[in-house]
């Protein structure tokens, strides 16, 4: 039930006296991107504090809490893990002292040599806290130090290989810094004076900062009494930025990578329109994630828009499993068909995606069972056949249905009348930017970045 394919949420406030309050409503903001854990990190310049917890931003944090976070510093970060389990150790930021520094690192991404790093740094001497890949990026801040923080961030940066959106805070600077790729999103803002980092722009609208610009793929961003500067520490010839984020995992109101969200997935639908043309009563998405595609498709192909399942916002991570006799349960708890609209219809439901195929099979069931005359599945993106080693968590082969099935033995399996999946080509033309400006590796296997020594998940706990 639980969605297999969030990731992390990094936010950052320099210069604002409740800026712990800011990374709060932030994070509520970026919750999306990760559930198991939150935390803030706060600094007045000398003093630090901390708050981690398991849980979501608003069963981790309460106002006493954030109280105690004081400063007009703060970094803040929401969990889903790809390297290292889902457990408090492992919670972010990460923080350490340091020959009588503060560093603490927020990141969202995936480092595919981490294991290597760690490796060598094990072999110097370096104890190592926890299990995710993160943590070598404060030990290798922590090493080169006495060159200047900009320095051992640039010297840093030059090891680490991978994804990597890092917002890093000391006593009294914050710091931001991309992968040469520019695979995540990071986005500078700046509200009365204060300025924010954060990993979508959404984030930026809820506490009415003004969105200044993306820290650039490569680039470092230093913010502290002396205002904001940056430097480029990383040159690349081509950009990877993940297509994934626009697909399905960014809020449809944040703008990433220079464009909008929800206009990116309204274009997939109306080029869905383009490919495929069906006689249909009605099209329908798999609410909330497919509502944007679902909505370009009908305005496209002039079939009816209606909003057939019934999505139920109170639907937390965890409920009390159902018995074996009340089958379906754990579905029809998030997502429920009106029988009325759907009984004896033609329906075409647009879907952003489809990872492993068991969601979707117990979905497209129950509109079946609901009455349906036919069902045919539009996918707004092409099948994904290979793991993502960057950042997000489906990085076993293993799992993904398109990598051993073909289209037809999908259609099978997932009980449909008729399915497609939307073309590399069209997927490319409805973003308006060239191929190399995206990563694509998940569907056609060209990995922008060698990944010869990354291991999965739990590479690093032995
Ligand atoms: O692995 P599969 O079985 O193919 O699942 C695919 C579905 O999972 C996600 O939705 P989900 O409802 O889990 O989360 P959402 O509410 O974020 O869309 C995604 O948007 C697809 O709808
Ligand atoms: N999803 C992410 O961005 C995860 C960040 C980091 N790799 C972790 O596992 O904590
Ligand atoms: S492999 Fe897919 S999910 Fe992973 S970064 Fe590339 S486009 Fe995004
Ligand atoms: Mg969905």
């Amino acid at each position: 039930m639980a969605c297999p394919k969030e990731e992390c949420g990094v936010f950052g406030v320099y210069g604002h006296e409740d800026a712990s309050k800011l990374t709060y409503f932030g994070l509520y903001a970026l919750q999306h991107r990760g559930q198991e854990s939150a935390g803030i990190v706060s600094s007045d310049g000398r003093n630090v504090t901390e708050y981690k917890a398991m849980g979501l931003v608003s069963e981790v944090f309460n106002e006493e809490r954030l109280k105690t976070l004081k400063g007009h510093l703060a970094v803040g970060h929401v969990r889903y893990s790809t390297t290292g389990s889902s457990i408090l150790q492992n919670a972010q930021p990460f923080r350490v002292c340091h020959a009588g520094c503060s560093i603490a690192v927020a990141h969202n991404g995936n480092l595919v040599n981490a294991n290597d790093i760690r490796k060598s740094l094990e072999e110097e001497g370096s104890i190592f806290q926890t299990t995710m890949d993160s943590e070598v990026v404060v030990h290798l801040i922590a090493k080169s130090k006495a060159q200047g923080l900009e320095e051992s961030v640039r010297h840093t940066m030059s090891l680490i290989k991978g994804a990597y959106s890092i917002v890093l805070a000391t006593e009294d600077t914050l710091v931001g810094f991309r992968d040469p790729l520019g695979l995540r999103p990071l986005c500078i803002g700046k509200l009365n004076g204060a300025y924010i980092l954060s990993s979508e722009t959404c984030a930026l609208d809820l506490i009415q900062a003004e969105y200044i610009r993306d820290v650039e793929p490569g680039e470092v961003v230093v913010i502290d009494k002396h205002g904001l500067r940056s430097f480029k520490a990383l040159e690349s010839k081509r950009r990877a930025n993940c297509i994934f984020e626009f697909i399905y995992f960014a809020r449809p109101d944040s703008n990433i990578f220079g464009k909008n969200v929800y206009s990116f997935r309204k274009n997939l639908g109306e080029a869905l329109a383009r490919e495929v043309s069906i006689e249909a009563d009605f099209v329908m998405p798999f609410p909330d994630s497919g509502n944007y595609a679902a909505i370009g498709y009908s305005q496209a192909s002039n079939i009816p828009f209606e909003f057939a399942v019934i999505r139920n916002h109170y639907v937390g991570r965890t409920f009390i499993q159902p018995s074996q006799s009340m089958r379906d349960f754990g579905v029809r708890v998030k997502l429920n068909p009106v029988k009325e609209i759907i009984r004896g219809k033609r329906v075409v439901i647009v879907e952003d995606s489809i990872v492993r195929g068991t969601t979707s099979r117990t979905r497209i069931k129950a509109i079946r069972e609901a009455g349906a005359k036919e069902v045919t599945m539009l996918v707004s993106c092409p099948p994904i056949k290979y793991p993502c080693f960057y950042g997000i968590d489906f990085s076993n082969k293993g799992e993904l249905i398109a990598s051993n099935n073909s289209v037809e033995e999908i259609r099978k399996f997932l009980g449909l009348d008729a399915l497609h999946y939307l073309s590399i080509e069209s997927m490319i033309e409805a973003s308006g930017r060239r191929k190399e400006d995206f990563c694509l590796a998940c569907f056609n296997g060209d990995y922008p970045l060698e990944v010869t020594g990354y291991r999965g998940k739990f590479q690093l706990e032995r």
